[in-house]
């Protein structure tokens, strides 16, 4: 079976919505590339002395809304047209949440997991060598994501603010609190999501005290929804995974186990006592909640069918094929699309740079409680145009999302 190609669905998923909104074809056309991109080389100097170079890419894809943001994902497979899809859902994901920011993204084909500390930091600062003039405060905020981590996130500003001779906090997002950082950036695209899960299930009438559910991937996202589903809702998580395979445990699995066995063996499939089962099993378990927080491309038509959880929580940027999306619509299953389910991390790193702008601490509470009023905001008005048009929730959120860009575009004068 060959990997579905993450733009062509983002393009896919703005053609369908480019006909629900009559879009005029030149502003469609417009908004299914992106504005720029950078590709560059990156040398770096490796401990046994050796120069090895790194390709890397940032992608700005639309800034009607204001400057770029998104994350900067290190992978061994990344590819342009990952970062292109990604930068893609960030412009849709900062206009649903009623962010004046556009919407980027960036990525470095490399596998950090077999880079040393020091070579992970003269990577980092190599990045922001070569990208250095295009980004800012004004023009493109990248964050973490996917194998990317708030020191790696220091390591960037510092560069950054060397190269432009100021303590430039507010150039990248998703810094550690004692160099910027904001209360709550760590744990927010879980508590995000924990909160459109809370409005959804109010509607379906489900209770999320009694309810079980799923997490593929078990990183900032994954982990995070683990302790939150617990000490938020008091529900019951029987089954984890990351790259090396998933458990499963019917009576329950304790974050502080998961997080330690992780911590030990590098993987929350060792977990004692709960059964060894695969990435592709855990989706289909007979659970209320599946939680997909790894990567995109993982529900498809082949498994869609099979799925039997009633609300779909998708952490992950584009885990849904277009195909998938039908099949899951059909059987009523309640998909949270990502870039509405998954946008905590993005809200709080755009308090974050206010934080860093004005110069203002926000404590965990004032975080939260902004967080949350955004998310409730949104989620609602996705809810209302998938019943005022008769479509599923991605749908939905893109037409709000889409509509707002178009209207900033024009606006403008840029069609
Ligand atoms: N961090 C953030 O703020 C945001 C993240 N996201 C999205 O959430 C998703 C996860 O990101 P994040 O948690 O930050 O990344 P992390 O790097 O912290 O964690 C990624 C997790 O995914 C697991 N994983 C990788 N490959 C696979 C695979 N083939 N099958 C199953 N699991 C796999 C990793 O396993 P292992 O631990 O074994 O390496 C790891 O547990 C991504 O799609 C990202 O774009 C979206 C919005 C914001
Ligand atoms: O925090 C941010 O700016 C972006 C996070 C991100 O990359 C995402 O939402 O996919």
């Amino acid at each position: 079976m060959t990997k579905s190609n993450p733009f062509e669905i983002a393009q896919k998923q703005l053609d369908d919505c480019a006909k629900i909104l009559n879009l005029d074809p030149g502003v469609h056309e417009f908004l299914r590339h992106p504005r720029r991109e950078f590709h560059v080389s990156i040398p770096v100097r490796m401990d046994d002395g050796s120069i090895k170079i790194f390709q890397g890419y940032r992608v700005q894809y639309n800034d009607a809304l204001g400057p770029c943001k998104g994350g900067i994902r290190y992978h061994p497979d990344e590819t342009i047209d990952t970062v292109r899809a990604l930068a893609a859902w960030m412009t849709w994901k900062t206009s649903l949440l009623g962010l004046p920011l556009g919407g980027g993204k960036g990525g470095v084909i490399c596998n950090p997991k077999e880079l040393s500390t020091g070579e992970q930091e003269r990577l980092c600062r190599g990045y922001v060598d070569m990208v250095w003039q295009n980004i800012g405060p004004e023009r493109d905020v990248p964050a973490p994501d996917v194998y990317t981590t708030p020191q790696m996130m220091a390591w960037m500003m510092d560069e950054y603010s060397k190269l432009t001779g100021s303590n430039n906090f507010g150039c990248i997002t998703g810094k550690p609190l004692c160099v910027g950082g904001s209360c709550g950036r760590s744990d927010a695209t879980a508590r995000g999501g924990m909160y459109a899960l809370r409005e959804a299930a109010r509607e379906l009438g489900i209770d999320l005290s009694r309810a079980t559910i799923a997490i593929q991937g078990y990183g900032n996202a994954g982990s995070y929804a683990h302790s939150l589903a617990k000490e938020l809702f008091g529900s019951k998580v029987v089954a984890v995974s990351d790259s090396k395979g998933g458990a499963f445990n019917p009576a329950g699995i304790e974050p502080a186990e998961a997080s330690s066995v992780k911590a030990e063996t590098c993987t929350v499939a060792s977990i004692p006592d709960a059964k060894r089962i695969s990435n592709e099993e855990l989706l289909e378990l007979n659970v209320d909640i599946l939680i997909v927080a790894a990567l995109e491309n993982v529900i498809t038509k082949e498994n869609a069918g099979n799925i039997k959880a009633k609300i779909i929580l998708e952490l992950a940027n584009g885990p849904t094929t277009p195909e998938a999306d039908e099949i899951l619509f059909n059987n009523k299953v309640h998909v949270i699309p990502d870039f509405l389910a998954n946008a905590g991390g993005v809200t709080v790193s755009y308090f974050e740079m206010v934080q860093n702008i004005m110069r203002y601490c926000w404590s965990f509470e004032e975080v939260y409680q902004r967080l949350d009023e955004r998310m409730t905001m949104a989620y609602q008005g996705v809810l209302a145009a998938s019943r005022q048009y008769n479509i599923n929730m991605r749908q939905a959120a893109y037409t709000v999302a889409v509509a707002r860009v178009v209207d900033a575009m024009k606006t403008r004068g840029w069609v």
